[in-house]
């Protein structure tokens, strides 16, 4: 093995520690890791691949790494850690066995584990001759679950449903990207398909900031979801409006795009650089203020706000495996409780006959559906608006029956399918 593919595979190592045993978000751990930025490019593409497929298919792994152990029982963690890295390559990335066993075994030597060299090689032999057959017989949706969050989902959606999100975890998402104008022809410049809602659908991999139109402020990436909400307003040309959880800012780009004079909040003044930084390079202009949106005291209340809420991000699984790992049920009610002050504080900052946007990209109805049927129940300051399918180019599928956008991993599979969100438009009654 040559220094840098050890390099590469003990940081992921770390990185695995950090997300399975630690609680901390994949890109966090990956951002702080002080060996990463000595990697090149190719191995930090590498480490950040490896250690997702062990994310998203974990469950999966480890059926294969019990079946295959001489003894019940498993290894201390950082050995089983080192399995599922071997595993994943073995399994799911194509690596050659004798690459995948023999990395395995020196990373095992590198980081004082030579006593279980001989168990590592034993293992991995094994699944390296069986694991595909292995993983063909798996109900892989189901195992890579965890069991709280597939009993959410099946409670809410139901068995097709639910099996339709998490066979959709199982692939990474394609890179959306919203345009600022002319969707047509960045479509062509950009190699990408138009998608009916408007946005462009390429394939993941390669370099985007190297990509026609990113230096010049032309595009950024947003997923298809995630590009609803801002388009639901209605005019917005010289409409004040609030952003209320704005950072990094895609929807706050959206927003000023349409015409809209916005204010950009966000508790989080690290979170607002990003903001700040979006803007400068697409040369678009908002007020950007870091304030709590509970607390915060404007001078007059916006002809529209937009809360797109903190939340638990069960939605983008395909774009974050870790969530289904790091994320646990008292974070949800944590988050709920929080949605629910923001909501509340919402209402008092819309005009009497403008329009509040609340979205979550979640898929937890405690965060979507139950929010908004709380707020309709105690606030009668507020109604629905409902979202119809040609406000979203005829998509009716993430529409559900009061006209809310709910929005599932696993719908419009024909089109690549498209995260997990939910989006309500609520108008504050005149007088
Ligand atoms: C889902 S993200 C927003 C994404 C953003 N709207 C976009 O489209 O790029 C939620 C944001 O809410 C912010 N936040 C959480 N609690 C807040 C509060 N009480 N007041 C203002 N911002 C808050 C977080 O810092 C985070 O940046």
């Amino acid at each position: 093995m040559t220094d840098t593919s050890l390099a590469a595979r003990g940081v992921a190592l770390d990185l695995l520690r950090d997300v399975l045993r630690k609680s901390v978000p994949f890109d966090d751990a990956f951002d702080a890791h002080p060996e990463l930025a000595a990697l090149q490019p190719r191995d930090r593409g590498f480490v950040r691949l490896l250690v997702a497929t062990v994310l998203r298919r974990l469950g999966q792994i480890d059926e294969m790494i019990q079946a295959s152990l001489a003894k019940p029982g498993l290894p201390k963690a950082a050995i089983h850690d080192m399995l599922r890295l071997g595993t994943a390559q073995l399994v799911f990335l194509n690596t050659p066995a004798h690459a995948a066993v023999d990395t395995a075994v020196e990373l095992a030597a590198a980081r004082n584990a030579a006593p279980y060299k001989g168990l590592i090689n034993a293992v991995l032999r094994r699944i390296g001759r069986e694991g595909a057959e292995m993983a063909a017989r798996q109900d892989a949706g189901r195992l890579n679950t965890p069991d709280w969050l597939w009993l959410s989902w099946r409670s809410a959606y139901g068995t097709a449903r639910t099996r339709g999100i998490v066979e959709a975890h199982l692939h990474e998402a394609p890179l959306d990207i919203t345009v600022k104008s002319d969707p047509e022809g960045w479509a062509e410049r950009l190699g990408a398909t138009l998608l009916p809602t408007g946005s462009l659908r390429r394939p993941t991999g390669g370099s985007v900031t190297e990509l026609p139109g990113f230096e010049d402020g032309e595009w950024w990436i947003q997923d298809l979801a995630a590009s609803l909400p801002a388009k639901l307003f209605g005019d917005l040309a010289r409409k004040r409006v609030f952003d209320l959880c704005a950072a990094p800012g895609g929807k706050t780009a959206q927003l000023v795009v349409r015409g809209a004079r916005v204010t950009a909040i966000d508790r989080s003044a690290r979170r607002l650089e990003r903001v700040t930084e979006n803007l400068k390079r697409l040369r678009l202009e908002a007020d950007v203020l870091a304030a709590d949106a509970t607390t915060w005291e404007p001078e007059e209340p916006a002809d529209a706000v937009l809360l797109d809420a903190p939340c638990s991000a069960t939605g983008a699984i395909r774009r974050h495996p870790d969530i289904l790992r790091v994320k646990t049920p008292d974070d949800i009610a944590k988050l709920a409780r929080a949605q629910s002050r923001l909501l509340a504080r919402s209402v008092e900052l819309v005009k009497p006959g403008g329009t509040l946007i609340y979205c979550t990209c979640s898929i937890q109805p405690e965060e979507g559906e139950v929010q908004i049927a709380r707020l309709l129940e105690q606030d009668k300051r507020m109604e629905r608006w409902p979202v119809t399918a040609d406000e979203l180019g005829g998509l009716s599928e993430p529409i559900n029956e009061v006209g809310e956008v709910r929005s599932l991993p696993g719908m419009l599979a024909d089109l690549g399918g498209i995260d997990g969100f939910f989006v309500a438009r609520l108008r504050r009654r005149q007088g």
